[in-house]
C-alpha cells in the first residue's frame, strides 16, 4: 500500500510538471513522435535503450528544473542573486541534457533511405497524411493550452 502511494505521489508530480511547464509538454510529445517514427527506422535494441535514456535524462532534468523554480519562488519572491544562479544552472542542467538528446537522435536516426520511407508513406496514404496533420494540431494546442487549459476552454464552451 506504501508503495502504491509513492507511485501515487511521484506520478502527481509529473502531472503537476506537465500542467505546469510548457518545455515538459514539449519534451513529452517530441519523445511521442520519437517513438512514433521510430518505426521507420532501422532499430536496434541498443538504439531504443539510447533513446529511451535520452528521453528520460531530459524530463527528469525538466522536472529537477521545476523542483528548482519552485523552491527559488517559494524562497524569495523579489530578485534574488542565489535564486539567480540556482535557476539558471537547473535551467542549464536541461539544456545539456537536450542538447546530447538531440545528438542521440542524429546519430541513431540518421538513415536516409527512412526518410524516403516516411516521405513515401505519407503521400501514398492520404489519410495517414491528414492523420499525422491533425495530431500535430492536437500537439500544438496541448503544447501552448496544456490539459488544465483545454479543460477550462471547454467548461467556458459549455457554460455559453
Ligand atoms: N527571483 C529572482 N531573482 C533573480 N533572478 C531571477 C528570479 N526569478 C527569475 N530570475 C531569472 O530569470 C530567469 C527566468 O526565470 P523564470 O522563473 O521565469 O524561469 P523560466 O526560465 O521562464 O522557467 P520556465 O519557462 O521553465 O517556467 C532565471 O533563469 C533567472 O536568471
Amino acid at each position: 500500500m506504501r508503495l502504491f502511494k509513492s507511485f501515487k505521489y511521484a506520478f502527481r508530480g509529473i502531472v503537476y510538471c506537465v500542467n505546469n511547464e510548457r518545455n515538459m509538454r514539449i519534451h513529452t510529445v517530441a519523445a511521442l513522435y520519437v517513438f512514433v517514427f521510430s518505426l521507420f527506422f532501422e532499430m536496434s535494441r541498443t538504439s531504443y535503450a539510447a533513446i529511451f535514456l535520452a528521453v528520460a535524462m531530459v524530463m527528469a532534468a525538466e522536472l529537477f528544473n521545476t523542483v528548482a523554480e519552485e523552491l527559488c519562488d517559494m524562497s524569495a519572491a523579489s530578485f534574488n542573486p542565489v535564486v539567480r544562479i540556482v535557476k539558471d544552472m537547473a535551467a542549464g542542467a536541461v539544456l545539456v541534457c537536450a542538447v546530447f538528446a538531440v545528438a542521440v537522435g542524429i546519430c541513431v536516426f540518421w538513415q536516409p533511405a527512412a526518410f524516403l520511407q516516411i516521405f513515401q508513406f505519407f503521400t501514398s496514404k492520404p489519410l495517414m497524411l491528414l492523420a499525422l496533420a491533425v495530431s500535430l494540431v492536437i500537439s500544438i494546442v496541448f503544447i501552448i493550452s496544456g490539459p488544465t487549459g483545454i479543460r477550462d476552454r471547454i467548461r467556458r464552451k459549455r457554460e455559453e
